[in-house]
């Protein structure tokens, strides 16, 4: 399994499983010399823990980080920082009926097929719960690229949704309320409905929207490694995702090039930002801004015809605690993957600039 390693300079690598004793990671290639908050740490994993409110899963998980290395003294040393979040609240039997068959559409059925082995308590490796290791590292990035702005927010749950792009919201709001959406009247809209959805055991898809203020420009390396096919990547690797789209994205292919055209300003930036932020695949220094849609969680608390391992129909249904919707706590998971894109990228451009 070769794919638990994000980043070329700044490299996050996460192991463990929902399950087991502890999750966590190693970042190697932090700079030395930078100050870190660690109660700055602990909040953005609070943002994303389970059991945070109402509207998601009932797992009651303090994740609580550890740092084993790489920090002395509160400052970063420049050797790798190794961290563990220790599991505390697994209910394991809730798997058991899920141990010879397959959650449709969850990871089962490609782990068991892939690997062979399965640890089918909490889907493993496969449970989002290892994006926790993703926060940690996002918020260390974040106090590295002290001088940019990452706020994410959510702007669609089911069919409801946010039409004000950011630039109309008070993305102040948006820790204000339990759903994460910016708009207080909306939230609640929001609230409502994946309570009832929950009733009904079903599940509800969303999207997080995100904004990058702040940024240099020349991030990305074309022509692989443009900026936003890596940000693409990183949002396509949480758990659930869908899709990923920047500036105008599927919208924009329904325009004309003379509506499309972000014209100059004198001094570089533009008038209109239909790009993006991103030109080329390297950041123009507007700002960065794209959607990542999640889908309904799989896990849904109703009877649903499956298969087990012999290829048998069964019929099953989920047990235990699970998200109705996963956005409110998507939030800060897909900030901290910008933050490892936007640091990494930040740490190649002064490898070719002097
Ligand atoms: C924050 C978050 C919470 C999630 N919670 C659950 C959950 O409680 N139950 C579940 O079945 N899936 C949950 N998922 C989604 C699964 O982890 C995911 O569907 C699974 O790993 C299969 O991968 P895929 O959907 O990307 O194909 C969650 C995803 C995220 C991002
Ligand atoms: C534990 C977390 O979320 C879990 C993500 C998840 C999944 O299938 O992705 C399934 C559930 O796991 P469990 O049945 O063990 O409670 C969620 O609670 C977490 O995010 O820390």
């Amino acid at each position: 399994m070769a794919g638990n390693t994000f980043g070329t300079l700044f490299k996050l690598t996460t192991f463990g499983e929902s399950h087991g004793p502890a999750i966590g990671g190693i970042i190697d290639g932090c700079p030395s010399g930078v100050t870190i908050d660690m109660e700055f740490v602990q909040a953005e994993l609070d943002r994303r823990k389970p059991g945070q409110s109402a509207i998601v899963t009932q797992r009651k998980e303090p994740d609580t980080v550890e740092f084993y290395s790489g920090i002395f003294e509160g400052v970063t040393t420049g050797t790798p920082i190794g961290f563990v979040i220790k599991n505390a609240n697994q209910k394991s039997k809730d798997y058991a009926h899920i141990k010879d068959s397959y959650r449709p559409s969850h990871a089962d059925y490609t782990y068991d097929q892939k690997y062979g082995v399965r640890d089918y308590r909490g889907g493993g490796r496969s449970s989002a719960r290892e994006t926790a290791s993703r926060v940690v590292a996002g918020a260390i990035a974040k106090q590295v690229l002290q001088e940019v702005n990452i706020n994410a927010y959510v702007s669609a749950v089911g069919p409801l949704k946010l039409h004000k792009p950011y630039s109309e919201l008070d993305l102040a709001q948006t820790e204000k309320n339990i759903v994460r959406c910016p708009d207080p009247e909306v939230a609640e809209q929001m609230e409502r409905y994946i309570k009832e959805i929950r009733k009904q055991g079903d599940t509800v898809g969303g999207i997080v929207s995100c904004v990058i203020q702040g940024a240099p420009v020349g991030l990305g390396e074309p022509v692989f490694d443009k900026l936003h096919a890596e940000l693409g990547k990183a949002m396509l690797s949480i758990n659930a995702v869908k899709g990923f789209e920047y500036g105008s994205g599927f919208e924009g292919a329904s325009l004309k090039g003379s509506q499309h055209n972000d014209l100059f300003n004198t001094d570089g930036s533009t008038q209109t930002n239909l790009s993006g932020g991103i030109q080329g695949g390297i950041s123009n220094g507007m700002d960065i801004y794209f959607n990542v849609a999640f889908k309904p969680v799989a896990t849904i608390m109703q009877d649903q015809e499956t298969i087990d391992n012999k290829c048998e129909k069964v019929v099953m249904q989920g047990k235990g605690r699970h998200d109705p919707c996963v956005v409110p706590r998507a939030v800060p998971i897909v900030e901290a993957m910008a933050a490892l894109v936007l640091l990494d990228f930040y740490l190649l451009n002064k490898t070719i600039k002097s």
